[in-house]
């Protein structure tokens, strides 16, 4: 009882944010401001304006495998847009083997986070899962009839995937004479059809439509029965029942281990969808095809030992920001030969950009960038997919200009951009930790705000003038060493850049700076490798002291 009592407190109704926001509305009106001043004010208040969420409350078991139960359910309603409360009515120790334990919440503390939820939070749809006793079932009645919302689906939950019992075979009537009759939907399994019809046996489609239809006679709106455990059946067929038609959905079966949690997801993706106003068979078709592509997406997930691993709701765990290919970390000496593309000075000589990119990095460039500002995004896809091929090959870093979503595409190992292009700090959000990052600066507060953006190397110029960038604002060698001075990134000179002057850019000596980047001086001219070749040596000569113009500083 006491930490009720000391939580009470929390359960009386506190200002809520339309109360503040209206206090700020009314000021406009009683105080003379400025036309400036009013604007601001308004705006303040559109942007504060409380915006209802549509709301899902998830009253299930929780899995310490994170595949199923509490924790598919928040991981599908975050997927679906759509946010998540949850009631926890029992704890499990479970993994991809099966179920090793079931520690069920006392009920009346299930009661207890069902007010706390349901009292303040504005739910628009109930989701059940694990209620593991009759008990259970009837606090979440109650709660319901006390506190209504707009929609509850009931996903059964009798026996885990793994075949273990999540619920004592005495909720069967509790199901079916109390839970059932105020449910928009019921979601079982053929397993739990058959369970909830006292053993009936189901093999077919057809036994499917005829369970729907007896299910309905319990009391449900819709019933869904699921038929992915349909013996013999090639594809994934759920029979819907929404008391008139019955409709046969069919979904492609995905041959995967990863398979734990599909009904939980399955059910909180309906919820999900009815909490944003679908309707029922727009739900229940969105839900499916939410499930399918997740189960693609994830075929070759490798997480536990057990027959039955998760997947992945969120479709990140495969993705760019953190599958960094081994041996392609960022490092300042990748700087040294930057070969930047040109698509149109490669169509010029009649080369594609894939013999461009192969030719460059057997020249000898080290990092190479594919900046093509008039490509088509799907093409754009596809050269740099298969530029990143040749480039892994060689183990050379490949970095994207501008186009974070090619970028992301491709998984390509970078990207850069400039002033105003996508902000550093906002590319290092989307691309994660382990990629490359370079940004384009002219002055040392630019640098100094790249640092902190969290890129990993700034390109400098344009040092010399260029015909290939138009409008760029020239720097010279004076305005690079500046930055390079002032820089706590390693620094790639650009603009202007050739073999007729890469010893006077490198040959600054500055410690930062670590190479040169370059489109013309190898893309403009009819041997890619030749010319790479050439700048290359030119570099070599920098490095080790012969050259005539190096003025170490
Ligand atoms: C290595 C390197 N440095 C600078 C640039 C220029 O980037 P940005 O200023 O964004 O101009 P665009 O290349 O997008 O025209 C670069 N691309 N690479
Ligand atoms: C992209 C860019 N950014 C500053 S100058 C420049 C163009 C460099 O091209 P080139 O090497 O042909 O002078
Ligand atoms: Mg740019």
């Amino acid at each position: 009882m006491a930490p009720s009592l000391i939580l009470q407190p929390l359960l009386l109704p506190s200002p809520t944010p339309r109360v503040a926001f209206s206090r700020l509305a009314f000021l406009p009106s009683r105080l003379p401001l400025s036309p400036r001043r009013r604007s601001l004010s308004l705006l303040t208040i559109a942007m504060a304006a409380p915006t209802k969420l549509p709301h899902v409350l998830t009253v299930a078991g929780s899995d310490s495998g994170g595949g199923a139960g509490i924790q598919a359910d928040i991981k599908a309603c975050g997927a679906m847009g759509v946010y998540c409360s949850s009631v926890i009515t029992a704890v499990t120790a479970q993994n991809t083997v099966g179920v090793q334990g079931v520690h069920p919440v006392p009920e009346a503390f299930i009661e207890e986070q069902l007010k706390s939820v349901l009292s303040d939070m504005e739910v628009d749809v109930v989701k059940t899962g694990m209620l593991p006793s009759p008990g259970v079932i009837k606090v979440l009645c109650e709660s319901l009839k006390r506190f209504p919302v707009k929609a509850l689906v009931v996903d059964p939950v009798m026996v885990s995937t793994s075949g273990d019992a999540l619920s004592a075979p005495s909720t069967l009537s509790g199901y079916r004479d109390e839970l059932f009759g105020m449910a928009d939907i019921v979601t079982p399994n053929v397993k739990e059809a058959s369970a909830l019809l006292g053993g009936m046996q189901l093999q077919t489609v057809s036994d499917m439509s005829l369970a729907a239809k007896s299910i309905h006679k319990f009391g449900p709106k819709n019933v869904l029965v699921k038929g992915g455990d349909l013996s013999g059946s090639s594809d994934a067929v759920d029979v819907f029942f929404d008391g008139e038609t019955c409709y046969e959905l069919h979904g492609s079966r995905v041959q995967t281990r990863n398979t734990h949690g599909t009904g939980c997801t399955l059910a909180s993706c309906i919820a999900a969808e009815l909490s944003k106003g679908s309707s029922m068979i727009q739900a229940v078709k969105a839900a499916k095809a939410f499930v399918e592509n997740a189960l693609h997406y994830s075929k070759s997930i490798e997480i536990g030992s057990g027959p039955q691993g998760p997947f992945d709701h969120l479709f990140r765990l495969k993705s760019a920001p953190y599958n960094v290919a081994p041996g392609l970390k960022f490092h300042p000496d990748d700087l040294f030969l930057y070969a930047v593309t040109d698509s149109g000075m490669n169509s010029k000589w009649g080369r594609s950009m894939t013999d461009a990119v192969e030719a460059a990095i057997k020249g000898g460039a080290t990092i190479v960038q594919l900046r093509e500002k008039q490509m088509e995004t799907r093409e754009f896809i596809e050269t740099a997919t298969a530029c990143m091929e040749i480039c892994r090959r060689h183990k050379i870093p490949l970095l994207i200009n501008d186009r974070v979503d090619v970028a992301l595409a491709c998984n390509a190992d970078g990207v850069h951009v400039g002033q105003s292009d996508m902000q550093a700090r906002t590319v290092r959000a989307l691309l994660g930790p382990g990629k490359i990052i370079g940004v384009s600066c002219k002055t040392t507060a630019q640098g100094e705000q790249a640092w902190m953006d969290g890129a990993d190397y700034i390109g400098c110029g344009g040092v010399f003038p260029t015909s290939t960038k138009k409008d760029n604002t020239t720097i010279g060698l004076e305005g690079l060493k500046e930055i390079c001075v002032a820089s706590k990134l390693p620094v790639v000179a650009i603009g202007g850049i050739g073999i007729g002057n890469a010893d006077l850019v490198l040959g600054t000596g500055v410690k930062n700076l670590k190479g040169v980047a370059v489109v013309s001086a190898l893309f403009d001219r009819e041997s890619v490798e030749g010319e790479t070749k050439k700048l290359r040596s030119v570099l070599e000569r920098v490095l080790s002291g012969v050259s005539e113009g190096a003025v170490v500083l």
